[in-house]
């Protein structure tokens, strides 16, 4: 086989290490993590608190490289945050001195190609209209409600085009109908430009409701648990499966996980 032929596209976290501080301080966070992502797959991290759930995707990110071990996106090795990796925070993700239709359109100029003026304006038109906040174009973030800001995050996240996007509890700071209604929404743009996606939650339900895979993580070192694969495909996807007998079961068995003593109870 070529080494085009066995290049697995998506992305590969190969036998990743990470620590911090120095001699008797020295903490240990990921302990040799492996898995791969493939490419349009959504895969859920669930762990303990403080297991290196955002470790790991500032380490992926780019933001904070792993002290051992690989990670590969397309085949390709990164070690730097690049327009390859996009991350959606839980604040402060927005620019708050830049209208909502210029917040989307920062993310267009990030994009390997970024087209003319006019393509680029047709882009972000799209995602304003995809994430229900055409009417809110002009407005600047501090005059919108937290989950239009993140409306906003998720749209300019997408709009870079980025080959894998990482999510660090982005609905964790809304309101338990704003977070459903977000979960619907992400589904939604998700099912339309299918991308690779981490997405970090402490809710389990959350997990299982929007994942293909739900990766649970021990407490710290953080290493895996156990990899959780969901059978929904994305129409089936409505709230209505969350009392779905499977889903309780996939939800009492991931929330045992938790409190065994790998996951330390959270
Ligand atoms: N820059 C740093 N320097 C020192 N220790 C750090 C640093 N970043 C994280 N840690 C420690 O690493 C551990 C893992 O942190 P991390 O934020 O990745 O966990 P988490 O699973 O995302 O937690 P939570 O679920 O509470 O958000 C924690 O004990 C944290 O205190």
């Amino acid at each position: 086989m070529t080494s085009q032929q066995t290049e697995h596209r998506g992305l590969s976290v190969q036998s990743i290490s990470t620590s911090f501080g120095d001699g008797q301080a020295r903490v240990a966070v990921l302990d040799d993590i492996s898995m791969n992502v493939d490419e349009g797959e959504f895969v859920a991290v669930v762990g303990p608190s403080g297991s290196g759930k955002s470790t790991l995707l500032n380490a992926i990110a780019g933001f904070a490289p792993p002290d051992s071990g690989e990670l590969l996106v397309n085949g390709q090795p990164v070690r730097e945050p690049g327009p390859s990796r996009c991350v959606v925070f839980q604040e402060y993700a927005v620019f708050p001195w830049l209208t909502v239709r210029r917040n989307i359109d920062f993310g267009t100029r990030l994009r390997s190609w970024t087209g003319t003026r006019q393509q680029r304006a047709q882009i972000v038109d799209r995602y304003l209209d995809m994430m229900g906040l055409r009417e809110f174009a002009e407005a600047l973030p501090k005059t919108l409600s937290g989950g239009m800001r993140q409306r906003v995050a998720i749209a300019r996240a997408y709009a870079v085009d980025p080959q894998i996007l990482l999510m660090d509890e982005p609905f964790a700071a809304l309101d338990a109908q704003t977070r459903e209604y977000m979960q619907e929404s992400l589904i939604e743009i998700n099912q339309r430009e299918r991308r690779t996606v981490m997405f970090v939650t402490h809710q389990v339900e959350e997990a299982i409701f929007l994942a293909d895979r739900v990766i649970v993580m021990t407490a710290r070192p953080a290493t895996i648990q156990e990899v959780v694969p969901i059978p929904w495909k994305g129409p089936e996807r409505t709230h209505e499966i969350k009392t779905d007998p499977e889903f309780v079961r996939l939800r009492r068995h991931i929330e045992g996980l938790l409190r065994s003593p790998d996951g330390h109870g959270s």
